[in-house]
């Protein structure tokens, strides 16, 4: 079993939702990721995100798009990002990290070197925002048979025969997208969210987390009720640009949003 896998059948067994925040990697520095890593554990991640810099991150919205900046202007590469992994997991061998990240940097790399090179480092799962199922066929077994779990993206719009091959070929979990646009926007519909998973997990029995639109604890909870877990990305990078310049407080901030949503969460557990 996964360490993705292990994670999420020990919630489900204590009835409580994931926790997943994202946050991109190299930002605001390459020197203090691993550091902000462990704080989103120590605040109630029970998965990291991580994203990988790409110059064209076409499914983010400004918030990323500038964190994303922000890393690049350091030279981070995907080895490098890598290199952050493996240095995390000398002090955390528990938590899952899944890298999230566009095609364009793992292709350039080579996708068998960077399925190596990420299982080697202690990568769990890999996101690939614009890989196609019909791609996947491919790609995908490279991560599996190296135990990384491949993660897909589900939209509002994909159509049931598209969840069931996207489903086929994922494990760990599958991303449902609350909406149609790009992370950071604040549209999310709870009713539209729950009738969707609902419909999700008639079709596959992997668990479904939610991301796009998660800003606070009350959110949060809304969405964890009707999955198995939420991912928080912008509110947190947003935080992280207001607070570059001092590593401490920026810790702080970030484990003032993160935990009380870990709080607002287990209250959902009976
Ligand atoms: O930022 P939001 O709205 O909280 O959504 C999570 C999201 O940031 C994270 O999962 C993510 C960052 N970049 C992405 C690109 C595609 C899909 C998902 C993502």
């Amino acid at each position: 079993m996964s360490r993705i896998q292990g994670v999420m059948k020990a919630l489900k067994e204590q009835d409580r939702k994931a926790l997943i925040p994202y946050i991109t990697a190299g930002d605001p520095h390459p020197d203090v990721t691993v550091d902000l890593m462990h704080t989103l554990v120590s605040a109630g991640a029970d998965i990291i995100e991580l994203g990988v810099p790409f110059s064209d991150p076409m499914a983010d919205g400004p918030v990323i798009q500038l964190a994303c900046e922000r890393s690049l202007k350091h030279g981070t590469s995907l080895r490098q990002v890598i290199g952050m992994v493996k240095e995390f997991r000398k002090q955390d061998d528990k938590t899952p990290v899944v890298l999230m990240g566009y095609l364009n940097p793992m292709e350039a790399m080579g996708y068998e070197a960077f399925a190596e090179a990420a299982a080697d480092a202690g990568v769990d799962g890999i996101l690939t925002v614009d890989l196609p199922p019909e791609e996947a066929d491919d790609v995908a077994p490279l991560f599996t048979s190296r135990n990384l779990d491949a993660i897909f993206l589900l939209a509002p719009t994909t159509i049931d025969q598209r969840i069931q091959a996207i489903a086929e070929h994922s494990s760990g979990y599958v991303y449902y997208v609350s909406f149609k646009g790009v992370t950071g926007a604040a549209k999310i519909n709870v009713d539209e969210v729950a009738a969707k998973v609902a419909h999700i997990h008639e079709m596959t029995a992997l668990p479904v987390g939610v991301g796009f639109g998660i800003r606070d604890a009350e959110t949060a909870a809304a969405v964890g009720r009707v999955s198995d877990g939420v991912i928080v990305g912008s509110v947190l990078v947003d935080t992280i640009a207001r607070n570059q310049a001092d590593t401490e407080e920026l810790k702080r901030a970030l484990t003032d949003l993160l935990h009380p949503m870990r709080e607002a969460l287990d209250s959902l557990a009976s």
